[in-house]
């Protein structure tokens, strides 16, 4: 089975291209992929299958009231995490995998723009300054009821926090959580190798970003934030797409500043921008940008 290897700031991926559906993935495989010592490591396992041809891929279509045909294939980015469990989206991942589609001559951009379908519905992958960016649809606080005061639903605690932190959980296709720190020094002392205790406990878990606001937090009409993020199925990543757009969104409320629209989320590998746009009905779509770089091809000798 031949795959690529990508990473999008440093969140990494194996990508497999499945044309006719021959390899679908169950958690032991994916496991074994990623596992950095005795597969090839990474943060989650891609797999590219025409949508009707696969079970997930026909009830996103389903879902997302699309079709797809021989001829016109809209791809299904099938999304594993680290430890096998499935994840709805993937800011990071989506934007890898449009890079892979076109690199292995299996979809083009049309028009500037390339579709693809997961598990969290229809998103829009263009090429940007940065390298790829993705239209994520519409943000949503997880439990519109408690996060009503825009403040928090949650406390975290994490190896490294003085005292549990009050927290805000909100939805990208994913569940997210984030917790504001003080400064750098507290995300600093952060051990994210233990999953952070989120109360109450979300029912599918959560990925939790810890961010710093910078102080100005905004400059030249970018808001700046630093982050660190635990990943549901997979543990600290350097980067999580998804996890940047919530603490966009997240800082955004706190702040009450609806006016700055372009985020700049510093990660550990590297930087990516968000932007909000807002709509007419009062909701606010997001778009991730930021590099993807494919590292190298190979092909796995044993399953
Ligand atoms: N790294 C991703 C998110 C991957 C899925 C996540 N671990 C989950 O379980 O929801 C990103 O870039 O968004």
């Amino acid at each position: 089975m031949r795959f690529t290897k990508a990473h999008a700031t440093g969140n990494d991926f194996v990508l497999i291209a499945d044309p006719q559906a021959q390899h679908p993935l169950d958690a032991e495989f994916t496991a074994a992929v990623c596992d950095r010592h005795f597969g090839i490591g990474a943060d989650g396992l891609i797999r590219a299958v025409p949508a009707q041809r696969s079970e997930d891929g026909r009830t996103a279509l389903t879902e997302a009231g699309l079709t797809s045909t021989e001829e016109a294939p809209l791809w299904f980015m099938d999304y594993r995490n680290a430890d096998g469990s499935i994840a709805e989206m993937c800011g990071n991942g989506v934007r890898a995998f449009a890079q892979f589609l076109r690199a292995e001559g299996l979809a083009e951009l049309t028009e500037g723009t390339l579709p693809v379908l997961t598990r969290a519905g229809l998103k829009t992958v263009r090429a940007s300054e940065e390298g790829y960016a993705v239209g994520m649809g519409v943000w949503s606080f997880i439990d519109p009821e408690l996060a009503s005061q825009r403040a928090s639903d949650s406390l975290v605690q994490a190896a490294g926090l003085e005292d549990p932190r009050p927290a805000l959980s909100i939805s990208m296709g994913n569940p997210h959580t984030v917790v504001a720190l003080p400064d750098s020094d507290a995300l600093q002392a952060l051990q994210l190798h233990q999953a952070p205790t989120v109360d109450p406990t979300p029912p599918h878990g959560t990925n939790v970003e810890f961010v710093v606001p910078a102080d100005p937090l905004v400059e030249d009409g970018v808001g700046r934030v630093t982050m660190r993020v635990h990943e549901r199925g997979v543990g600290e990543t350097l980067s999580c797409g998804t996890g940047a757009c919530a603490a966009a969104a997240a800082v955004r409320v706190w702040a009450a500043d609806q006016g700055v629209d372009t985020w700049r989320l510093n990660v550990p590998g590297g930087d990516v921008t968000v932007r909000f746009h807002a709509r007419a009905d009062g909701a606010e779509e997001v778009e991730l940008s930021g590099p993807t770089v494919q590292v190298y091809r190979g092909e796995l000798m044993a399953e």
